[in-house]
């Protein structure tokens, strides 16, 4: 069973614990660790097998660099609002000179792209505010924007969840 959130109660509340799925298509072997070193100065960083797998939206007739993937669990050392997060990463992604203009017709080369796949809230019952109703949320919320998760997605957010939860 699956609860949705409205995006405006997501977006500001501190985010603790997340699952984030990390992309390369060009230049992967140097901005892979390049993107988990700066990851690594958030909080506690735990890896998923990388894998070099086909880009899903490759045809026959518009083949496109294999992609490197791998999944990331991040527990941050201070809670980051979801905003201030997608914020932090869209920066990393240009850290490693990703380009996002692409001409017509031209295959994109991502260098680095990093979408959040799930994230844990901090527990209501730490605020100060004696107002705010008590209850666990230690549940994963999962971004309905990645959902479904792709398949070397599912593959790491499994390796990363099974051995915790
Ligand atoms: N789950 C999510 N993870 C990362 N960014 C997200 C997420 N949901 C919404 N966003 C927003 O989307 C923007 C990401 O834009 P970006 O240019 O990286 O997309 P893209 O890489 O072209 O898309 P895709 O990752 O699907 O190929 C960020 O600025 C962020 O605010
Ligand atoms: N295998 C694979 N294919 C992709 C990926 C990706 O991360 N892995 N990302 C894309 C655009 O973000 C398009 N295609």
């Amino acid at each position: 069973m699956l609860t949705q959130c409205a995006p405006e109660t997501v977006q500001a509340h501190p985010v603790v614990e997340l699952v984030l799925a990390l992309g390369s298509n060009y230049q992967a072997d140097k901005y892979l660790p390049l993107a988990r070193q700066r990851l690594a100065a958030l909080g506690e960083v735990r890896l998923s097998t990388a894998f070099q797998n086909p880009d899903f939206t490759a045809t026959l007739e518009q083949p496109k660099p294999d992609y490197t993937n791998q999944c990331v669990h991040l527990a941050l050392t201070t809670p980051v609002s979801l905003q201030l997060l997608q914020q932090t990463f869209r920066t990393l992604e240009s850290d490693c000179h990703r380009c996002r203009q692409t001409k017509p017709n031209q295959v994109r080369r991502v260098t680095m792209d990093i979408d959040i796949l799930m994230i844990k809230m901090a527990d209501k019952k730490n605020s100060l505010s004696k107002n705010l109703i008590s209850e666990p949320v230690s549940n994963w919320i999962i971004m309905a924007d990645r959902y479904p998760f792709k398949a070397h997605e599912e593959a790491g957010v499994r390796e990363l969840t099974v051995s915790t939860d």
